[in-house]
């Protein structure tokens, strides 16, 4: 029997201060070194999961809802959702805290998703994920169609095939 894992295992908190050379001319935080923080964040989430080394194989829609300012705090808290054979899927959120004025938002939130390789880069079985709170059940629940959605727009799945999709959005 394959070897369950709950998701909290995965939980990563990872916190970051946003330094002149972090930033763009108006001082925001420029937007590749946001996602290279998610990745890591991200990536570390999928390694505790799996104890092996994972690499990104795509990363869903990332927005940038508000500009994160220099000096200011950022969070960010990533947790696999579900895994399928090799691959997991992870959740990860931003938070940007103005410590002097006490103000803390939410900015960026996405879906990584990890392929977990052996010493070859050959793709390696994970164990499966299992969610336990309301809000885990509710992102593990929608993981699979997620992944129909990215396998499709990648090429890597005919649309034919994305039965959770189709009845998504209730297409014959
Ligand atoms: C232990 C304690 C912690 C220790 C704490 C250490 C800290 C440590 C810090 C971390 C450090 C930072 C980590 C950065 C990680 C990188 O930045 S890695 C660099 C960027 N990424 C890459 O270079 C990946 C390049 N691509 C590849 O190697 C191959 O395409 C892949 C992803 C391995 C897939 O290989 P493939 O031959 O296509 O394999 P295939 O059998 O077709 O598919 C395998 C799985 O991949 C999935 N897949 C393939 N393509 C896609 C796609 N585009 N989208 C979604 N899924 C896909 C398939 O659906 C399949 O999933 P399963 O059905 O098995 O679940």
């Amino acid at each position: 029997m394959r070897k369950q894992r709950p998701v909290k295992d995965s939980f990563v908190i990872m916190t970051e201060l946003v330094l002149p050379n972090d930033t763009n001319t108006l001082n925001n935080l420029m937007g590749g070194r946001m996602m290279h923080l998610m990745d890591i964040a991200a990536a570390i989430a999928a390694q505790k999961h799996s104890n092996r080394i994972v690499v990104t194989a795509s990363v869903d829609n990332v927005s940038f809802r508000d500009a994160i300012r220099l000096g200011n705090v950022v969070t960010l808290q990533a947790q696999v959702t579900r895994a399928f054979s090799s691959s997991m899927e992870v959740h990860i959120d931003v938070w940007a805290e103005d410590i002097p004025s006490g103000t803390k938002m939410k900015t960026n939130e996405a879906f990584f998703t990890f392929v977990a390789v052996d010493q070859s880069g050959r793709p390696i079985d994970v164990p499966e994920a299992v969610p336990e709170t309301p809000e885990e059940i509710q992102l593990y629940d929608g993981a699979l169609r997620r992944r129909q959605l990215r396998l499709v727009l990648g090429g890597r799945m005919k649309p034919a095939d994305a039965t959770e999709l189709k009845a998504f959005f209730d297409i014959e």
